[in-house]
Order: C-alpha cells, then structure tokens, then sequence
C-alpha cells in the first residue's frame, strides 16, 4: 500500500478519455497522464504504462493480459477500471503478482437494465424497422397489417445471471406485466425472489425451451464464454428473442446469426459483440435484429459517477486505505 499521503506522487495511467470534470479531478488529486486524443494504446501502449504507473486505469477496449501484467513494474500497484465487467483483466495473473483490481459497480445498474428494457421493447414491436422504413420515405400510411408485431405482456422472460443489472431488469420487467423467470448459480433470497416473483430455474436448458424472451446478464468468464452455443439455443422456441446487455462472447454470435437466419429463433437485441467493434456482417443483413454500440452504460449520470467510483478507489488506495471495490484480492 501507498504511503498516506502520497496522492500527489501516485503515478496514474487513463487509457481513454474520460468525462471533463472527472478528467479535471483526477489532475487535481493525481500524477495523471491522461488520453485526450482517445485512441486505443493497443498492446504495445499498455506495456509501456504498466511499466511507469503506479496505477492503470484501463477500459473494456484494452486486453490487459498476462503479458501486459508480466510487463508491469514494481511501481504498478493497483488497476482501477473504468467499469463494471473485468474480463479484459486477467484477474489471476494480477492477483499473483499482489496488483488491486477495483471496478465502478452499482453506478450503471439502472441505466444498463433501461437499455435492455428499450431493446426489449424494440426487437418485438420491430422499432427500428418502422423508423428506417419512415427515413427512407417509403410509409404510405397507416393499414391494419402494417409492421405487426408481437406484445410483450404476459410473456415469459428469462433471466441468465441475476446479479444486480438482472434484477433491475426484472424489476421493469414486472412493471410490464412479464412473467419473470432466471437462471443463476446461486438462488435469490426468497424475500428477493417474492419481490421480483420470480421463478427460479437450476437447468438452464430446461428454462430455455420455455421462454419467449431471454436476457443475458452474467459476467463473462471462461465458464460463461458461449454459454449460449448452437445446441443450447436450439433448445429456444421459434418465437423466442435474445436481448444481450452483458459481454458478446456469451453467445456463439456465427449460431445466433445462422439460428435467426433460418427462423429458428424470431430475433435478438443485442448491445454488445464478440469482435467489437466489428460486427458479424450476418448479424448486419437480419431486419429482425437490433445492434447497439455497447451503449449501455452511456448516460452521463452513469459515466460520471463511474469516474467518481474510479477516483474513490484510487485516492483510498494513495491514502493507504482498502479501495472500496475492490475485485481482487478476493
Ligand atoms: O460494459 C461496460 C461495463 O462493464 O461497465
């Protein structure tokens, strides 16, 4: 741990641009070089910031990997990222060399759960489909078949990961009169579970073949990466819909596209990518598909306050306290 009082002296790395104000902070209080042209520092620049600062303060766009890590110096204490997820960091290689992971939760909960709200509105009631059909001049009035689609009252969603986004999304999700379902490691506590009414499901298999609506709001993790492959979503109803909040690689995104393509699934929301930001040119040619740019957090309450979370944590850290949110150590 830092000497108390050595705020000044800590050495801090961004790796983005971050809002003004939190970038205007972050100079007061810290040794800070800042990104202000935004370009990614790809492998390469990585290496070179772990090597002089004490802190990185890396985003979802930066692969902070084993061989970033093994390159730090001594001086890098502590990785303070701009975010909830952490599947970028290896977490393990981190923890092995004593390097502090802290990370921005709660702070992005409500504006992430209103996004996979909006997509969950969008994909059914085919949104997009009507507004690029209105922009391209082609409407020619309202007719009782016009765009049809589906209503989401009184269908079934389900829940994959109900950590705090998920039970946000349930939580609007209930409003809406949907019958909420989830699939988690570890079951709700029954209070948590009347509340939401939510019923829970120990297969996941089993919850998929009965829902009409699926969201994804686990972290990822090696035993989350294609958690939804092929044979699992085979297992979804012909009208079913996936909305994707969380990371991309959960789904095999090459058998979503085929799976959506050939009907066996109706469509998907989906806010992130497994190649972002390259997007699956599949994906690109499917009407009943709506693609966001990993847009999910991206309110200025919510960025803001996840600048706040990252200062919090570094000034605790040079003030030789234990950072708030921390991820590692466990
Ligand atoms: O995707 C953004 C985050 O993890 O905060």
């Amino acid at each position: 741990m830092a000497q108390k009082g050595n705020r000044q002296r800590t050495k801090v790395v961004v790796t983005r641009k971050l809002p003004d104000n939190i970038e205007t902070r972050m100079a007061e209080l810290f040794d800070v070089q800042l990104n202000l042209a935004d370009k990614p520092l790809g492998k390469e620049g990585l290496i070179k910031a772990v090597q002089t600062a004490d802190v990185l303060v890396p985003t979802v766009t930066d692969q902070v990997d084993a061989e970033v890590i093994a390159a730090a110096g001594k001086n890098l204490k502590m990785i303070a990222n701009f975010g909830a997820g952490v599947n970028h960091i290896d977490t393990k290689a981190a923890q092995e060399k004593g390097i502090v992971i802290t990370n921005t939760p709660g702070v992005l909960t409500e504006d992430t759960a209103d996004l996979a709200m909006a997509l969950l509105l969008s994909v059914p009631r085919r949104l997009f489909e009507g507004e690029k059909i209105l922009r391209a001049g082609d409407w020619t009035g309202w007719t009782p078949t016009f765009l049809m689609g589906h209503r989401i009252q009184g269908k079934r969603l389900g829940i994959i990961g109900m950590g705090r986004i998920g039970t946000a999304i349930a939580r609007r999700a209930k409003a809406f009169n949907m019958a909420v379902h989830y699939h988690k490691r570890s079951r709700l506590p029954e209070d948590v579970e009347a509340e939401l009414e939510a019923t829970y499901w120990d297969d996941l298999d089993e919850m998929l073949s009965r829902m009409d609506f699926v969201s994804v709001n686990c972290p990822l993790t090696d035993e989350t990466h294609h958690l939804l492959d092929r044979a699992r979503m085979k297992r979804l109803q012909p009208h079913a819909v996936i909305i994707n909040t969380a990371r991309g690689e959960i789904i095999d995104e090459e058998a979503l596209a085929d799976l959506i393509e050939v009907g066996r699934i109706a469509g998907a929301g989906l806010d992130v990518f497994e190649q972002e930001p390259e997007i699956n040119p599949k994906l690109m040619e499917l009407d009943n598909v709506v693609l966001l740019p990993h847009m999910g957090s991206a309110t200025v309450e919510a960025r803001m306050a996840m600048g706040e979370k990252v200062l919090i944590n570094i000034r605790a850290y040079a003030d030789g306290h234990r950072p708030p949110d921390r991820v590692v150590p466990y």
